[in-house]
């Protein structure tokens, strides 16, 4: 009988791109679902593969939460966001009694669970494979690029805040993809200007274009800004759908752009 490691079940997935921090809560979560729904928008299947196996907040973002995953003869099958089946997620979450349970884990059990997730889910055809990781370069990171070394990653997408770019966690960031050979796609800056709830007006109450100025020393695209706006973390709260809920904004029009240059792929 073939092992789960012999599966091959993202040979129909078109895309892998890797969303990547240096720090924690600066929106890795939120540009992953973003992007996910922004390129659904554009007519793309797409798959969110969730390995921040100690906090993962996607399915709550994607109002999935109370969700279970099932078995097929291929592997896991995805908990789908829509009818249409043109989200699908799988996260740590879906596989533990209870939402609220910790997981304390040393580093083979999470390498082991990570190599799983990349050869038992059974995602069937998709465009683009988003992996949302936890923040920093852990075991998760390693075994991630390890277990998708036979696949072509598109290449990671390196999320910052205005406040973070300083601290040098991005630079290890990128040092960590030049060491592992996964390519970068560029650098968003998240939470870059204010957007006001009640003009919509964009106002810098942090520096900004601090993630533009560390693209270019480093050599690598920068892929634009996205505005802090309360608006989308109300919409992330509830598990709401920001894109449709306002798709006038600026902030929608942000993602819009970014997906955009994530379709373009590597320069
Ligand atoms: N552009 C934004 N505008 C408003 N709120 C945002 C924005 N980006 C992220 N947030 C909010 O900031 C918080 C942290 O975001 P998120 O969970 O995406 O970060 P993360 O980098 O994935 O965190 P972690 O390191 O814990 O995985 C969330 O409450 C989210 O709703």
């Amino acid at each position: 009988m073939e092992g789960d490691e012999d599966k091959d079940n993202l040979s129909s997935v078109k895309h892998i791109v890797v969303v990547l921090s240096g720090k924690g809560g600066v929106g890795k979560s939120t540009v992953t679902v973003q992007l996910a729904l922004s390129l659904r928008q554009a007519g793309k299947r797409v798959g969110i593969l969730d390995i921040d196996l100690c906090g993962p907040s996607i399915p709550r973002m994607l109002n999935l939460q109370s969700k279970d995953v099932h078995q097929c003869d291929a592997g896991w099958v995805p908990v789908y966001a829509d009818r249409e089946r043109t989200i699908a997620l799988m996260s740590i979450s879906f596989l533990l009694e209870n939402v609220n349970d910790a997981v304390v884990w040393r580093g083979p059990k999470k390498t082991a669970l990570i190599k799983q997730f990349i050869s038992s889910v059974a995602w069937g055809e998709l465009d683009y494979l988003i992996v949302d990781t936890p923040p920093g370069t852990s075991d998760e990171h390693l075994a991630l690029v390890e277990g998708l070394q036979r696949y072509s990653i598109d290449g990671a997408l390196l999320v910052t805040t205005p406040q973070a770019v300083s601290t040098g966690d991005v630079r290890r960031e990128i040092t960590f993809c030049r060491k592992t050979g996964l390519h970068i796609l560029g650098i968003v800056e998240n939470m870059s200007g204010f957007v006001c709830p009640h003009c919509e007006e964009c106002s810098n109450v942090f520096s900004k274009g601090g993630g533009e100025e560390l693209a270019k020393v480093c050599g690598v695209r920068f892929l634009g800004c996205i505005p802090l706006d309360p608006q989308l973390s109300h919409s992330l709260e509830e598990g709401r759908d920001f894109i449709e809920e306002f798709p006038q904004s600026a902030t929608f029009t942000a993602f819009k752009h970014l997906a955009q240059a994530v379709e373009r792929g590597p320069p």
